[in-house]
């Protein structure tokens, strides 16, 4: 055997150590993201772990341009250790940056009114329609337009210049993020604020001409990664409700970009099923192999435990591309459901990934007959059904009656095709197994929704309060006993749109309890939150990498969504019901 020279075999046990090798685009971000995070981390030294939030830093602006900030950054005196005291930091913030959120400005929504006519015609309670009202006005809470100031100079902002007002989230997510818009759509819907919704889709689609897809968010930061794709979902449900075909012509060829985008590169898997079909699906994958700016210091926490530089730039990835998939973090995506170092969820083809790819496979199809495009109507059908088939020959198990994520080898690039094999389906329940149940050709086939809803009923995930997002309680924040407002709604949905008594009694049975937790810890803690708890009427979720936030975009969009549905009758009760022992106050305890 030859003998190596010295070095040599150091890097070659190195590259032994490195697999999986990280392998993928990246999408080098901007000298301001890299200062930020810089800033960012001099905070956590400077402040110490209690009430950090690094996000904030990098959501900050600068009052200079970036190089005199740089100079007078470097020029902090510094500690023997390299940090830098509290007081000193506290005087550059002051001189140098703008606090995070100055760059938004309040705006009143244009066709905000308080008593919008025609609201919820079928809540007959008043005390029901009362909150509702409340609801529905807390979009002017979450109301802003970037201001002139990022117009003027981008380059000074993490925020992205925008065109349109936003809705954002509320709390620490004060940029408009993509996903979150569907279901604050649905809540402007039934609020009759259709301009400011059209608004929201034109942004988001400035983002696929500029970008090429819609980013996370609309930050410097977010432009490596996408979110779970509702764009075309946006743009039906506005258009079934205004007829605006202007607004669906504009909107249509950047739709057939998103498409690409999800079925191109990284992003899609070629699949071998057991009878020698070819398919194809997607999966998520970020343009990323490094911290996420704005959690920076947590994933560099995270890593530490890593030896080398290939696994830590491996787990950077996997850590994006679950933030791109909107559920991060859970033990989805995990090897070891204690262990977030073993994410692995470019491994994964995601159950909901393609049920959203296949609605818009459907939508652009739609879209594109009613604009009489009968080309592209064609081509989306034909894609639509070849989809479907893929999700029934991969992701579907008969025995369980339920959709379920399938996981490919860690080591497979794009370019390789998979062969399917049965123990590659993970059998574990997510409440993401039955989302296809919201796409028109699962929930018109009426003997599958029956299987379906029998599966949800015996799968441990309908609880007082809500459908749980998964059945284990791991600390991670897309987990039990977390119930999140987009995934009660699909499901819901999905129930009612197969026109099934039986799904429909279902479906408003957890409804009604989505809306008695919501309203129970609005009148709690006079606000709505970013997640619930759904063992306990009346509490709020908790868990993950920062504090529960609250405002909240998606939960008044569902609960409006909800009361729009099955309105709530005169003398039905609404809350937590009295003699339950009071969930907010033990958990102040
Ligand atoms: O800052 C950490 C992460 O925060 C976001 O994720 C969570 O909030 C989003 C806004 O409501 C929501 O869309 C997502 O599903 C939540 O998990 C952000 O999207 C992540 O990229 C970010 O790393």
């Amino acid at each position: 055997m030859a003998l190596q020279p010295p070095g040599e075999e150091v890097v070659a046990q190195e590259k032994q150590a490195c697999l999986p090798a990280d392998t993928g685009p990246v999408i080098p971000t901007t000298p301001l993201v890299i200062f930020l995070e810089k800033l960012q981390e001099t905070a956590l030294n400077s402040y110490g772990h209690k009430g950090f939030d690094p996000k904030l830093y990098v959501d900050m602006s600068l009052k200079f341009n970036l190089s005199d900030t740089y100079q007078a950054f470097n020029k902090l005196p510094r500690t023997d250790n390299g940090s830098v005291l509290a007081p000193h930091l506290d005087g550059f913030l002051s001189k140098y940056m703008n606090a995070a959120g100055d760059d938004l400005v309040y705006v009143e929504p244009v066709d905000f009114v308080a008593q919008p006519a025609g609201f919820l015609p079928n809540v007959e309670n008043v005390e029901v329609r009362a909150w509702a009202l409340e609801v529905h006005s807390l979009w002017k809470n979450l109301s802003r337009k970037v201001s002139d100031r990022v117009l003027d100079h981008p380059d000074l902002h993490s925020l992205l210049p925008l065109e349109s007002p936003v809705m954002i989230p509320g709390s620490r997510f004060r940029e408009v993020y993509y996903w979150d818009s569907y279901w604050v759509i649905r809540g402007l819907l039934a609020s009759k604020m259709y301009d400011t919704a059209k608004g929201i889709v034109t942004n988001l689609v400035s983002m696929i001409e500029k970008f090429g897809h819609v980013l996370n968010g609309a930050r410097a930061y977010y432009t490596n990664r996408s979110q779970p794709p509702l764009l075309s979902a946006m743009i039906v449900d506005i258009y079934n409700r205004t007829g605006d075909l202007d607004f669906v012509r504009k909107c249509l060829p950047s739709l057939i970009t998103e498409h690409n985008f999800w079925n191109s590169g990284m992003h899609r898997m070629d699949i071998l099923d057991s009878q020698g079909a070819t398919h194809y699906l997607s999966r998520y994958y970020a343009m990323w192999n490094e911290p996420r700016p704005e959690s920076s210091t947590i994933d560099k926490e995270t890593a530490e435990k890593l030896s080398n530089f290939c696994e830590k730039q491996h787990l950077y990835r996997e850590l994006a591309s679950a933030a791109e998939s909107g559920w991060d973090f859970s033990t989805r995506w995990m090897r070891n459901a204690s262990d977030l170092t073993t994410l692995c969820t470019t491994s994964i083809i995601p159950v909901d990934l393609n049920a959203f790819i296949l609605k818009m496979e459907l939508d652009i199809s739609y879209l594109a007959n009613v604009s009489l495009d009968k080309s592209t109507a064609e081509r989306f059908a034909k894609a639509s059904k070849a989809r479907q088939t893929a999700m029934n020959a991969v992701l579907w198990n008969e025995e369980m009656g339920q959709w379920l994520d399938y996981w490919i080898d860690a080591n497979s690039s794009s370019q390789v095709t998979c062969k399917w094999k049965a123990l590659d389906q993970n059998q574990s329940v997510f409440a993401s197994n039955f989302i296809p149940l919201w796409i028109q050709p699962f929930n018109s086939d009426n003997d599958l929704v029956e299987k379906v809803s029998k599966s949800l009923q015996r799968s441990g995930l309908l609880r007082d309060a809500g459908i749980a997002t998964s059945l284990t309680n791991t600390g991670q924040q897309w987990d039990f006993p977390n119930g999140w407002a987009p995934l009660q709604h699909m499901i819901v949905e999905g129930l009612v749109k197969s026109g099934s008594k039986e799904a429909r009694s279902l479906a408003e049975d957890i409804a009604k309890k989505w809306i008695n937790t919501n309203y129970a810890a609005y009148k709690e803690t006079g606000t709505m939150h970013e997640k619930y708890d759904v063992e306990k009427c009346g509490a709020f979720g908790g868990g993950g990498e920062y504090v529960p936030q609250t405002g909240f975009g998606w939960s008044n969009g569902v609960v409006l969504a909800f009361l729009e549905e099955f309105g709530w009758p005169k003398d039905l009760k609404i809350g937590r019901i009295t003699s339950e022992p009071n969930p907010f106050q033990a958990r102040l305890k």
